[in-house]
């Protein structure tokens, strides 16, 4: 048997979660358009039998460890994400590197390359979406990141995937299974169940409320399960709960479609002034 941790790092929006979600074939990361969706490091599991490329001998185990977007953090909950994310690189036995063909490589990948260990992948996601010569040209670009080997994908299509797992099975050291054959996540499911809000949140919110939302479970009597939604000013509360609750009403349709029928969310609205710059009410959110 084989058994490994592979890390998955990169700028904010260059498509991390999407990847770990196609690897797996199940969504066990969310996913936005906005940046810093990712606030803390999400483990997902593959499991390979030997049939389907995985050790002949006996299979293989890959721990997937998706991490929040290195930035230039503006809070001290960014600074926190850069830490979280800079820890996932000590202690894996491969670092995948994430940038996007669509668009150059830029300083943020570049400060996040110069942290790599020697041996690491890049990962050339969205090619899908690159026109005319884009993927080549970024091929050519992340060609002077030291790395072992450069990998386009789409994490979207699922094109070039097989390629890369293929690729992290044969990195992945000889040992024993870290986690029971069926568990592909492992958040606990109170922790996934306000993610899907705070996913639906920024699918469903624009502007600068995203990155004031916060989200916990604070009861769960199943089927009933009731979601605290913290923002940080007054203004946003009104923005999240929607006209006549609107917002609200949509978001809590949206989540219950990917739990098992039946089950009762219950979503409300609270404000913690200014919780992203205060580590003593994130540190309390989990992060
Ligand atoms: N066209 C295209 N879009 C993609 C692909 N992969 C991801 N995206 C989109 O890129 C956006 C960001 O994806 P995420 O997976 O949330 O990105 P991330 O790197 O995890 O982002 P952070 O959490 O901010 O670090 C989403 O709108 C995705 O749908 C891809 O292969 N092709």
């Amino acid at each position: 048997m084989r058994s490994g941790f592979v890390a998955l790092v990169g700028r904010p929006n260059v498509g991390k979660s999407t990847l770990l979600n196609a690897i797996l074939g199940t969504k066990v990361a969310i996913t936005s358009d906005k940046p810093q969706t990712t606030r803390s490091q999400v483990r997902g599991i593959l499991h390979l039998p030997p049939e389907q490329g995985g050790d002949p001998d006996g299979g293989t185990q890959v721990v997937f460890v998706d991490t929040p977007g290195i930035h230039k953090p503006r809070t001290a909950l960014g600074e926190h994400l850069n830490d979280t994310a800079a820890d996932a690189l000590r202690d894996v036995d491969v670092v995948c590197l994430v940038v996007e063909a669509p668009g150059p490589i830029g300083p943020g990948d570049r400060w996040v390359a110069a942290r790599l260990p020697p041996d690491a992948i890049v990962v050339v996601n969205k090619v899908d979406a690159a026109r005319g010569d884009a993927t080549l040209e970024r091929l050519a670009e992340a060609a002077e990141i030291p790395a072992a080997d450069y990998v386009p994908v789409s994490a979207r299509t699922g094109e070039g995937v097989d390629t890369l797992v293929r690729l992290l099975v044969e990195r992945m050291p000889e040992g024993p299974p870290f986690y029971p054959d069926d568990v592909v996540r492992e958040s606990p499911d109170e922790v996934w169940v306000a993610e899907l809000v705070r996913e639906q949140l920024l699918a469903v919110t624009r502007d600068e409320v995203p990155h004031s939302i916060a989200t916990r479970v604070t009861e769960w009597e199943w089927p009933r399960i009731r979601v605290e939604i913290l923002v940080e000013r007054d203004s946003q509360k009104g923005i999240v709960i929607g006209k006549g609750g609107s917002v609200l009403k949509e978001v809590g349709t949206r989540v219950r479609a990917q739990l098992p029928e039946g089950v009762y969310v219950e979503l409300a609205v609270k404000v913690d002034k200014d919780w992203q710059r205060r580590p003593e009410s994130f540190h309390r959110l989990g992060f």
